[in-house]
């Protein structure tokens, strides 16, 4: 049945020319197609400035293979104290599919988080190549991250509350490996995010698939030098319901094993979700009760496949 999904190209839009800055026409423009992409889809391909996605492609996937190829005994030293955050998953067993792997750093924009937490438990001698390249990593996306929420609150008339929003964000950072596969199971299970922005980068080998607003899934074509945004469940209740966060799923077809990375824009533990009452009128009614993120976590989330991302329930956890 999968082997009949068809392909489809999502939108590329294009931050990568120097104008693209708040206030500027370009900027206007570029925040139309946005908010297109967003209505119809809840994502697109983010096409950043080409020689600073070009200076990544290399050291990212080269860091990924390494880390997927030490020894499983190395790699499953890799665990955290606190529940659902930093941890090393694979397999069944740990929740994830047959055949996909992960490590999931959070916080990851303190750096000492890559550093301490995950490279020199994986590598006690130190390996000062891997650390730079997550770091690069987050810093880039993060900062891609930052200027699309600042354009999806203008977009909403919101934009003032921009910098309390994304000043209260945790950036969690997740790498992932999926094994080539015959089986045609999803690898990754069919899914929303529920942090609020993702921001996702891979190797040429396609296997995520979205479901379309006709409940049909559709492979993405992947996009070489672009990262993809999907807007996850929290976003959307920030704005009371406004856009949608789509399922998605990784299905694999060949034999070529998948890496990707994802920064997952997450709000942070005391901070409280809440809409904000410029969205709130008599046309649209108030949806969400103000949450704290880490309570829906210790609530409904289980330690599997970044069950502090993926999974279920936040709406109906918050919905009035
Ligand atoms: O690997 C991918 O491309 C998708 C990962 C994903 O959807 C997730 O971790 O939430
Ligand atoms: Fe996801």
């Amino acid at each position: 049945m999968s082997g009949e999904t068809p392909v489809v190209r999502l939108p590329i839009i294009d931050f990568s020319k120097h104008e693209v800055k708040p206030g500027s026409p370009e900027w206007d423009s570029v925040k139309h197609q946005v908010r297109q992409a967003l209505e119809e889809l809840g994502c697109f391909h983010f096409q950043a400035m080409l020689d600073q996605v070009l200076d990544l492609r290399k050291p990212v996937l080269g860091a990924l293979e390494e880390l997927f190829h030490l020894p499983l005994q190395t790699k499953q030293l890799y665990v955290s104290d606190k529940p659902f955050r930093g941890y090393y998953g694979v397999g069944v067993a740990s929740g994830v599919a047959v055949g996909q792997e992960c490590m999931v750093i959070d916080d990851a924009k303190l750096v000492q988080n890559i550093e301490r937490g995950l490279t020199t438990t994986l590598w006690p001698q130190g390996n000062v190549s891997f650390s730079k390249t997550l770091v690069s990593f987050t810093e880039l996306a993060s900062a891609l991250e930052k200027r699309i929420r600042r354009m999806i609150l203008e977009i909403f008339g919101v934009e003032k509350y921009t910098d309390e929003f994304i000043d209260s964000t945790n950036y969690l950072l997740k790498v992932m490996k999926y094994d080539g596969s015959v089986t045609g199971e999803p690898s990754l299970r069919a899914h929303s995010d529920q942090n609020l922005t993702t921001i996702l980068y891979q190797n040429e080998v396609d296997g995520l698939e979205i479901l379309n607003k006709d409940g049909q899934w559709n492979r993405v074509k992947l996009s070489p030098n672009s990262f993809i945004v999907i807007i996850g469940e929290s976003l959307s209740i920030w704005l009371n319901g406004r856009l949608c966060s789509p399922y998605h799923r990784v299905v694999m077809k060949g034999n070529k094993e998948r890496y990707s990375i994802g920064l997952f824009a997450i709000a942070r533990g005391g901070y409280q979700v809440k809409v904000p009452e410029e969205l709130v009128d008599d046309q649209n009614a108030l949806r969400f009760k103000p949450f704290d993120y880490e309570d829906f976590l210790r609530l409904h989330s289980t330690k599997v496949s970044g069950g502090a991302l993926l999974g279920f329930g936040l709406k109906s956890f918050c919905s009035v």
